[in-house]
């Protein structure tokens, strides 16, 4: 790409302030050729903050210098060739640089936000901690926040949210994201290079470490006891630790005691399936931020069919969106229904009555012959009048079929079953607990 880059970097020193282009763009490296240039960012906050705001320029600029608009920017160094340096034998050996954390850094996208981030009762603390972890990063109530709880509920995207909010309120605020593997893999690197001292004093420098999916740690025993240190590091200067596990980490098997014992100390928040009101509002919010028309009955169908996971109906929604765009027709629900046809059907045989009767048995230490019997103690009628509302809310059968098939109740049974349990859920903690782990199991 000969000198496309220096050219292109002149225009941008006329054009922007002097501190800006000395912090944020002349440590850029760039590579190309006549179709494609790559720019190396030294870290992901300057990958970050470049990717923001003058990446739109630099397309036009290269454009114009190299005749190409493809550039991409990424993490990293131009590939050097070591230099040989001489060995105390005489002998010529290469030299190794450190590899940076930030290497490794996923990136921490800027698009999720709390803004985007519906809120219902299944994620309402997770929210609320998350929310004040960006506000006071570091203070002992919520530091290490841990948020856990099954796939696609939304743990990153709150975990983004903080950071993005930490760097809002502070753009000097260093926030590394980093999957678990990324840190396996960094560290990995640095004791191949023979830098594990530089990699632990990247550390020390960040204000806020996020990192994501701490179950991968599992059975990783040299990881473990390396991110236990930097834990500690980041913990005893109160720098603000975020992490995300699939579920609470004293589950995870192949996690050291003394790591499990440590990422409780702060705050531990589950973060659990969302209700039908909760998944239609995010299609909604969904299909609102990306620009398309999703009417209200639309919404309700999906969430109605897809309880699982937030990603999976996202997933949906742009099937749908998609389809609609290609074949210039309106999305209503005769065309969900269509479009939907086999996924709805999956989601459906996912989760039957008879599905739901074994497990509301097993979890109250039950007999299927106790939950579908007469007896009205309230051990039993408790446990019974869950198993309906259950059936209601995760299956598509009528209330009289319901009825049916606890025993041949009536159809009114299962209705005030469904509004008790409803009510129940907002005022019995214990309840509510017990109706979000069922889901959570059914949902598996
Ligand atoms: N309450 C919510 N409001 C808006 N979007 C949500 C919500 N919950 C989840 N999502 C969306 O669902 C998708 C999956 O969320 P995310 O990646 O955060 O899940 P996760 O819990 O981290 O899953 P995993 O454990 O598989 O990594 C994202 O696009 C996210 O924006």
């Amino acid at each position: 790409m000969t000198d496309a880059w220096p050219r292109c970097l002149q225009r941008l020193e006329a054009e922007f302030p002097a501190e800006d282009v000395h912090t944020w763009l002349k440590p850029l490296q760039a590579r190309g050729d006549a179709h494609s240039t790559v720019l190396y960012a030294p870290n992901a906050f300057v990958r970050d903050e470049v990717q923001a705001r003058y990446m739109p320029r630099i397309r036009e600029l290269l454009e114009h210098f190299a005749g190409t608009a493809d550039v991409s920017l990424q993490v990293g160094s131009l590939p050097r060739v070591p230099a040989p340096v001489p060995s105390a034998s005489g002998e010529l050996r290469s030299t190794t640089t450190a590899t940076p954390i930030e290497a490794f850094a996923g990136n921490m996208d800027s698009h999720y936000t709390f803004d985007n981030f519906v809120e219902g009762r299944s994620n309402q603390m997770g929210r609320a901690a998350a929310w004040q972890a960006a506000l006071k990063p570091g203070d002992r109530a919520h530091n290490p926040l841990l948020l856990y709880g099954g796939t696609g509920l939304g743990k990153t995207h709150l975990m983004f949210a903080a950071g993005n909010a930490m760097r809002q309120a502070n753009p000097r605020a260093r926030v590394l994201y980093l999957r678990s593997e990324e840190f396996y893999s960094a560290f990995f690197r640095s004791i191949q290079e023979k830098t594990s001292d530089q990699f632990k004093r990247q550390f020390r420098q960040i204000d806020a470490l996020l990192i994501d999916d701490i179950q991968f740690f599992a059975g990783k025993d040299r990881t473990q006891e390396e991110f236990f240190h930097t834990f500690n590091t980041l913990f005893d200067s109160k720098q603000q630790i975020i992490m995300t596990c699939d579920r609470y980490p004293r589950e995870v098997d192949g996690l050291e005691p003394r790591l499990k014992s440590r990422l409780a100390w702060g705050l531990s928040v589950a973060i659990d399936p969302p209700d039908f009101e909760t998944r239609a509002a995010i299609v909604l919010a969904k299909a609102a931020e990306r620009g398309t028309q999703v009417p209200d009955d639309v919404a309700f169908l999906l969430a109605k069919k897809m309880h699982s996971n937030v990603r999976d109906l996202e997933g949906a929604l742009n099937t749908l969106a998609a389809r609609a765009n290609f074949m210039g027709r309106a999305i209503t629900v005769e065309f969900a229904q269509e479009t939907l046809r086999d996924l709805l059907r999956a989601q459906q045989q996912a989760i039957s009555m008879s599905n739901i009767q074994k497990v509301v048995a097993d979890y109250y230490g039950l007999q299927i012959k106790d939950l579908l019997s007469k007896r009205r103690t309230r051990s039993l009628a408790r446990p019974r009048q869950v198993a309906m509302a259950l059936s209601k809310e995760l299956t598509e059968h009528s209330l009289p079929e319901i009825g049916e098939a606890f025993a041949g109740r009536d159809h009114t049974t299962v209705l005030h079953a469904c509004r008790q349990i409803r009510t129940l859920i907002e005022s019995d903690g214990k309840l509510r607990e017990d109706w979000d782990k069922l889901i959570r199991k059914l949902s598996e």
